[in-house]
């Protein structure tokens, strides 16, 4: 079955760029992904949030942070909170991202409160979940991402994307098969309502085919999305 979604295609910039780069990509995005049958939304890390949000604000492309702190306001130096999110003009904010789990220890309770937060402060939650190597050839991969997402309580959110990208596949340039992708993505989906995308080495090689997975509703892409041509390439491909 085909998802009846709007496609949705985030560029995850995580800690790349500059005041230049990062103007001259949104400029390019903005110019060149307006259709609408996509969403496209731009994750620059927050202390260029709102130089982006000045390029994107009056047009179709959203922003999005890659982090929200998991207390509402308050002593929390170094922190950014849901409502500077909002106020500064984020729609989206990923969260639970691997790279978070790995170096800031990010687990279940603190990742649910952050969705929490998220959800008051009128942002909507990029849950990110996967599996590692190791759980994929012990065959426990899909009770561990199930547990991930009911842990999360995403499920409680009517408005909510979760990013299926397997730890193995970020930044590695290895992609799952079509069908390993199919079936996590039909779990999600049998699970949540939510928008359910594909993460990890998404590339203008590899995005026709699968952006043709059915229910998948789009993608989160890291490295491919500081490169304008490629990420245009990749919009086209999700187009159909
Ligand atoms: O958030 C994006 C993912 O971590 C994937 O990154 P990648 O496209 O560089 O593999």
């Amino acid at each position: 079955m085909v998802s009846m979604h709007k496609k949705i295609l985030i560029a995850n910039w995580k800690m790349n760029g500059n005041s230049e780069s990062l103007k001259s990509l949104a400029e390019y995005y903005v110019n060149m992904l307006t259709g609408q049958q996509a969403e496209v939304v731009l994750c620059p890390a927050h202390p260029y949030l709102s130089l982006v949000n000045n390029i994107t604000k009056n047009s179709p492309v959203k922003l999005g942070a890659q982090n929200i702190a998991s207390f509402p306001k308050g002593s929390y130096t170094g922190e950014v909170s849901g409502e500077m999110l909002t106020d500064i003009g984020c729609k989206y904010v990923i969260i639970g991202h691997y790279e978070r789990r790995k170096f800031f220890n990010e687990r279940g309770e603190e990742i649910a409160r952050k969705i929490d937060l998220a959800v008051q402060s009128n942002l909507i939650p990029i849950l990110c979940v996967g599996e590692k190597l190791n759980k994929r050839k012990e065959g426990t991969y899909l009770s561990f991402i199930k547990e991930q997402i009911e842990n999360s309580q995403i499920l409680y959110q009517k408005n909510a994307v979760i990013a299926y990208e397997p730890v193995w596949s970020i930044g590695t340039g290895v992609i799952p098969t079509v069908e390993e992708i199919a079936e996590v993505v039909d779990m999600i989906t049998t699970m949540s309502k939510a928008k359910v995308l594909y993460g990890g080495s998404v590339s203008a090689d590899n995005s026709c085919l699968i952006s043709d997975i059915a229910n998948l509703d789009g993608f989160l892409v890291g490295a491919a999305s500081l490169k304008a041509e490629e990420f245009h390439a990749i919009y086209k491909s999700l187009l159909g």
